[in-house]
């Protein structure tokens, strides 16, 4: 079998079933009243309910005795509180409802219990580093386009011996037709192509896309062929809050960028941009904030088999090899880039 092969494979379940719980909750959330629409328990329930469900098929996935590695954003510590028992019950009904709406039936020897849960969210806790393999997660990405009903990515990434070997990036919103049309995603989503994107990257043997309900078999990516920026488009974060946008619409204007900026949120930027949606990405994070590894491991691999490059601000390769403990200061929930590489604020 080709390299990383059933790692795609195993990776690719993995996130189809995260994504399947993902979109059951953010059903029911855009169904509710809007005075719920602010409380954030929802997307914190996908959040771990995600994280679980990748760790639950990874883990079963792997031969027996073989101890899955993940770095993921979630831990089950407020869920083993007394306050946190009901949400880690309602995420155990989801997972279970998940897993058996893949293929009707139960995981054996029976449904997952609120410890099995709760464990397989821990397994998250992995420091990472450049030994070994680790697998790395965003459970959602984008939780702020979550909570709007629109965009936000499952992104995973592998590791293996400090260098990122895949790529997979589960977009349940982004429509297979391109977005860089007028009415953006809203006109891609009524073309009468499916809706929802699996994009799926390993080291060396380029990029694909397929539908998240596998009603198409995957095709491969390719970014960009622009070469002229007065021809490019750009996209950057919809939020202002995550990137400096007057700083991006004068960058755009001395690179002679013309059409305006692509805003949505998420790695599913990444995505559209593997597929040739937009040439060019910025994102320049205010004063303070630090990028986490799973913020960028899996898009910037899709980018990479692609064609296209992922750099920091000074035109330096992202480094998602070092481990918390190398880093000393940081907090061990605290994944960041190593300093020689990070995308500076
Ligand atoms: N203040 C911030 N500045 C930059 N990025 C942020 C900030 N807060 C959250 N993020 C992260 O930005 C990414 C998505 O943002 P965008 O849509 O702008 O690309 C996510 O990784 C999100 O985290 P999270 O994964 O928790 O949603
Ligand atoms: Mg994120």
């Amino acid at each position: 079998m080709a390299l990383y092969q059933k790692e795609v494979e195993m990776g690719c379940r993995a996130v189809r079933l995260a994504a399947l719980l993902c979109q059951t909750v953010q059903r029911r959330l855009l169904a509710e009243e809007t005075a719920a629409k602010s409380d954030k328990s929802p997307v914190t329930v996908a959040d771990y309910g995600s994280q679980a469900l990748v760790s639950w098929a990874l883990q079963t996935a792997l031969p027996p005795g073989e101890t899955l590695s993940l770095v993921a954003e979630e831990d089950s510590e407020d869920l083993r509180t007394e306050s946190g028992a009901a949400m880690l019950q309602r995420i155990t009904q989801l997972v279970n409802e998940a897993i058996k709406a893949e293929d009707g039936a139960q995981p054996a020897p029976g449904p997952l219990t609120p410890e099995d849960v709760a464990t397989a969210i821990d397994r998250g806790l992995s420091n990472g580093g450049p030994l070994g393999r680790h697998w790395v997660l965003d459970p959602i990405d984008g939780t702020k386009g979550f909570m709007r009903g629109e965009q936000y990515a499952v992104a995973l990434g592998l590791l293996d011996e400090g260098e990122v070997v895949l790529g997979i990036l589960g977009c349940p919103n982004l429509p297979m037709a391109s977005i860089s049309v007028p009415g953006g995603v809203m006109a891609a989503a009524t073309s009468g192509q499916p809706v929802g994107c699996l994009f799926a990257a390993r080291k060396g043997c380029g990029a694909t896309v397929e539908p998240m309900d596998c009603s198409l078999p995957p095709q491969k990516v390719s970014v960009s062929k622009v070469s002229d920026p007065a021809w490019a488009s750009f996209c950057e974060s919809y939020e202002s809050a995550h990137s400096l946008q007057d700083l991006t619409a004068n960058i755009a204007r001395v690179l002679g960028v013309t059409s305006p900026p692509v805003r949505i949120d998420s790695q599913a930027k990444y995505g559209a941009m593997a597929r040739g949606d937009a040439a060019i990405y910025l994102r320049f994070p205010h004063l303070g904030y630090r990028e986490k590894i799973w913020d960028h491991c899996a898009g910037a691999m899709v980018i990479q088999e692609a064609g296209g490059v992922v750099v920091d601000a000074a035109g330096r390769p992202l480094d998602f090899s070092k481990d918390s403990a190398a880093r000393g200061t940081a907090p061990l929930r605290k994944l960041h880039f190593s300093r020689g590489s990070d995308i500076p604020s």
